[in-house]
């Protein structure tokens, strides 16, 4: 029987981590996905000592390489916690009290008890402020006046007057103010005053979900049901059944939909929504941030062909009013969003907030006892088990909490954590928490969020599924496992916490990696650091092309007069879909105001559809794999299809809401996976493998902004590539000892997707120098390209889940170009490798820096410089010497290429 334990170690002491930190699979080579691994269970936090010896025995000192786990009984539990040290908490830390505290009592709590140990390196306490009233406006009407009265508002807070002055005077506007200000009414006030006082007027709210559309459905409901002015609001999205469709088409004066709606259902056929668009007074675009991306840049050009539509057949002008929750430029975000040469921005926050206290949570170190010298560096505890005692602590005393996690599996995993601990401390609290992620049913979530809004539920561990506006009623503590990738996110889900100018509570807790253990040594970095800007790129000439075939299909293209929508490379993107045969002209007149016809492909043509079917604006995946519980037919959830063979596969076990079910059946052709609950002595993880194969040579992007700016010059590539997984068996590995007990072959169709990548090849020079030094080429560029991987979220918005690189493992035979690589990890691409591309000669200086100045002294480096914790590869292919080199090398060779290149153009 193979110890897994016993194989080369990774030297992360969160392993669990390294199992549940990435959402979407492994990076590549062969081996061990990131995903495929159920949560570990009850025995894991009794089993430190035993997976610390496995180390020792290992001779490297390093924790354990797999997660131990066991639902195991209360009995083996009360022993197992008794046993830890280290690693997990011993049953005496945990807090039995179930006594309600204050968020400001429980800081005070967790510095005496659970964190004594000094895990709290930081406590910001951002002060409370005042609420900035202003009258209600005399001019609004008194069913407005009776409206608000009617949902307890008798006054504006300063920055929703200002709003409802600027866009009922036609200004476009953006709001950028704090989570939970108000920003709904800074619409709906000047919309719907406007639509009772011209009964032709209609409006259009976007939602980038449909969640938030029907949270915005209730609000505007509720108000207008004392409202005594007959406007008929409606959703208008995928799930409006098809019989209301028409209805709603010739009645709605204010329409909620999505920008996917708008790409497909309403712009193709604009003659149906002729009364509302040629009336169009308002459109509103509420968490206008999200925007960002291929999404955004896709949006940036459905808006363009909403406001040609709007002006140049229908001869309206309507003004928009955007809010945004985060973002360091919001005016020229939403500018470029839509095409806007002015917008009045708002930002004078007049809502009041209590205090906040945002601690800083690293887990404790510890030393391995009796570790060899060479690699006695001490360890963090598991950052998982920190939260889940956290999480415990916040549900026992009262507080009402949303623990944030980066993966569907990282929740799971804390859900079962915290359920074992409260049932040791508070057993009639296990069943008043948990999981609220993506990938659950709509008909689920809907529960989840009412359960969490009446009370039912104390808390929920979430995904960013639940970091938009969607109201969940008063939440007092946030939990955030690990940087959530980008400083504005962390805020955004901060801010759920202490609606209503309660006082709040967060804790970051910190995982051991160079990003969050840079923020636990620097806070100021965190607390001071404008929040990122959010870029949306409406030049990117590939969706251009997609989204004016659509324009084409809609109403005929004219270089004149549509360049001010779409654009100086209008041109080039016209003659494109000439070239293709996908717009006709009209032979007469002058070329420049010529008209462009869509007639093409032929089939769209013949069978009437807009080609707006065929350009996905998510990168999303449509194809998913249904999870069936065999017993009642129940429908648990839907995995994408990327996704779907790291968790089902005949004989996996997939786990649901901290439940194991056995998978029995997987039915490929239907995309179902039919399982059953089941008590089995052993978790699973697939063996498989992920190959990036570069595409061509032409730019996925155009490094639009390389040129114009004075960024470090990069001969850097972003290009289509073809991302492949490979699932060859799967592993059944023993909880109760963490041992292989025996592996099974697995036949299932290899996965591919075309994403984008970005990469700089490496020098054959340095590859020489490497090699002459008797240090590994392989482990090196593996090392550098994991340091880069790391520091990529300091400079732009993105997750570990967002961007994957090529890793290396020891019986590698297949041949891998000589490359520091990143590929945008979403089949399609969501413009990450694009963004990196410009970035990429920042991008090499940084984890340079990082790897030469890290004081580990192994060759295989730590956590904080070439460990990279969604490593398919246990990082066992690693050498620090060498990714120093060839750092060094690339960096060198790009100046060196450049300065020549100067010298060329001046001589
Ligand atoms: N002028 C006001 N006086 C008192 N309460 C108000 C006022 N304006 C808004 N509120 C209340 O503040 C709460 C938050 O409002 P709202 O949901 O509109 O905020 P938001 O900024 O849109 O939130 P998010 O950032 O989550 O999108 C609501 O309960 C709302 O009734």
């Amino acid at each position: 029987m193979d110890d897994l334990s016993a194989m080369p170690s990774s030297p992360q002491s969160d392993i669990a981590s390294k199992y549940f930190y990435s959402s979407s699979g492994p990076c590549s080579g062969t081996g061990r996905s990131a995903e495929d691994t159920p949560p570990c269970q009850s025995s894991s936090f009794g089993s430190s000592r035993k997976r610390k010896k496995a180390c020792e025995e290992n001779g490297n000192g390093s924790p354990e390489t797999l997660p131990s786990g066991e639902n195991g009984t209360a009995e083996k539990q009360k022993r197992n916690m008794s046993k830890k040290s280290g690693v997990a908490k011993s049953a005496a830390t945990a807090c039995h009290g179930t006594h309600p505290l204050e968020p400001a009592e429980m800081a005070e709590h967790l510095k005496q008890g659970l964190g004594k140990e000094g895990q709290i390196v930081h406590i910001q306490e951002i002060p409370s402020r005042e609420a900035s009233f202003t009258e209600l406006p005399c001019h609004l009407s008194g069913a407005m006046r009776e409206a608000l009265a009617s949902i307890g508002i008798s006054r504006l807070y300063s920055h929703q007057s200002q709003a409802i002055e600027s866009s009922i005077s036609g200004r476009h506007i953006v709001v950028a103010t704090s989570t939970s200000s108000g920003k709904s009414l800074c619409y709906n006030i000047p919309v719907l005053e406007s639509l009772s006082q011209d009964l032709m007027a209609c409006a259009l709210y976007i939602f980038p979900t449909k969640a938030l559309a029907q949270d915005q459905l209730r609000t505007l409901l509720e108000m207008k049901n004392v409202f005594h002015i007959d406007i008929d609001v409606k959703i208008y999205d995928g799930d409006t059944p098809r019989e209301d469709r028409l209805w709603i088409r010739n009645n709605a004066r204010l329409l909620i939909t999505n920008p996917d709606m708008l790409h497909v259902s309403i712009l193709p056929y604009h003659g149906q929504f002729q009364r509302i668009l040629s009336n169009l007074r308002y459109i509103v675009i509420d968490e206008a941030h999200s925007y960002k991306g291929a999404f955004g840049c896709h949006t940036a050009l459905i808006i363009r062909r909403l406001k040609r539509i709007c002006s140049d057949v229908y001869g309206s002008h309507p003004t928009f009013i955007f809010c945004t929750a985060t973002s360091a430029n919001p005016c020229e975000h939403v500018m470029e969003l839509a095409n806007l040469d002015e917008v009045e921005l708002i930002q004078n926050d007049g809502s009041p907030c209590g205090s906040k206290y945002f601690l800083l949570w690293n887990p404790p170190l510890y030393m391995a006892d009796g570790s060899s010298k060479a690699s006695s560096v001490p360890r963090r505890s598991s950052s998982i088990v920190e939260v889940s005692y956290l999480f415990a602590e916040m549900v026992q005393h009262g507080l009402r909490c949303i623990a944030f996690c980066k993966t569907r599996k990282l929740c799971e995993l804390v859900l079962a954590y915290t359920r074992e601990i409260l049932q040791e401390s508070a057993k009639g609290l296990v069943d008043s928490i948990c999981v609220y992620r993506a990938g659950y049913i709509a008909e689920d979530r809907r529960k989840i969020e009412a359960d969490l809004f009446g009370g039912k539920l104390r808390g929920v561990a979430a995904t960013n599924a639940l970091e938009l506006g969607i109201d969940v009623g008063h939440i007092d503590a946030t939990l955030h496992l690990g940087f959530p990738g980008s400083i504005a996110s962390l805020w955004q889900q901060a801010g759920r916490s202490g609606r209503r100018a309660k006082e709040s509570l967060a804790i970051y807790v910190a995982f051991e990696g160079p990003l969050d253990q840079y923020f636990m040594k620097f806070p100021h970095k965190l607390f001071d650091k404008p929040i990122e800007h959010c870029h949306v790129d409406s030049r990117n000439l590939k969706v251009l092309g997609q989204q004016l075939a659509c324009a084409a299909y809609e109403h005929p293209l004219c270089l004149k007069y549509d360049e001010h929508y779409f654009g100086s490379s209008l041109d080039s993107a016209m003659t494109t879909l000439k070239d293709k045969g996908y717009i006709i002209n009209n032979p007469s007149g002058a070329l420049s105001s010529s008209m462009w016809n869509y007639i093409g492909p032929e089939h769209f043509v013949f069978l009437q559809r807009s080609p707006s079917q065929a350009v996905s604006i998510r990168a999303i995946e449509h194809d998913k794999y249904k999870v069936i519980d065999k017993l009642n037919n129940r429908l648990l959830e839907e995995i994408e299809e990327s996704k779907a063979f790291f968790q089902v596969y005949e004989g996996a076990v997939y786990m649901h809401q901290g439940v194991n079910y056995l998978v029995e059946e997987l039915d490929l052709s239907s995309m179902t996976a039919f399982c059953r609950k089941a008590d089995l002595k052993y978790y699973t993880k697939t063996r498989d493998y992920t190959d990036i194969n570069v595409l061509g040579g032409e730019f996925a992007y155009l490094p639009t902004s390389t040129c114009k700016t004075n960024r470090v010059k990069t001969t850097t590539q972003a290009n289509d590539c073809a991302v492949t997984t490979k699932w060859f068996g799967f592993y059944r590995i023993l909880k109760s000892s963490n041992k292989i007990s025996d592996s099974v072959e697995l036949n299932l169709p290899p996965y591919s997707y075309v994403s984008q990548a970005v990469w700089v090849r490496i020098p054959h020079s340095v590859k020489i120098t490497v090699e002459e030094r008797k240090l590994q080429f392989r482990g090196g560029s593996h090392a550098a390209s994991h340091a880069l991987l790391n520091i990529v979220p300091l400079h732009m918005m993105c997750s570990a889940s967002d961007l994957g690189t090529e890793c290396a493992n020891p019986h590698e035979t297949r041949g891998i170009p000589d490359r520091i690589l990143l590929y945008d990890k979403h089949p399609g691409g969501i413009g990450m490798a694009s963004q990196a591309q410009m970035l990429f000669g920042e991008l090499l200086l940084a984890p340079f820096e990082l790897v030469s100045t890290c004081s580990c002294t192994g060759a295989v480096g730590c956590p904080n410089c070439i460990q990279s914790l969604t490593c398919s590869e246990y990082n066992e292919v690693l050498d620090k010497e060498a990714a120093i080199l060839i750092l060094k090398g690339v960096i060198d060779y790009e100046r060196a290429y450049f300065e020549a290149e100067d010298a060329f153009q001046q001589s």
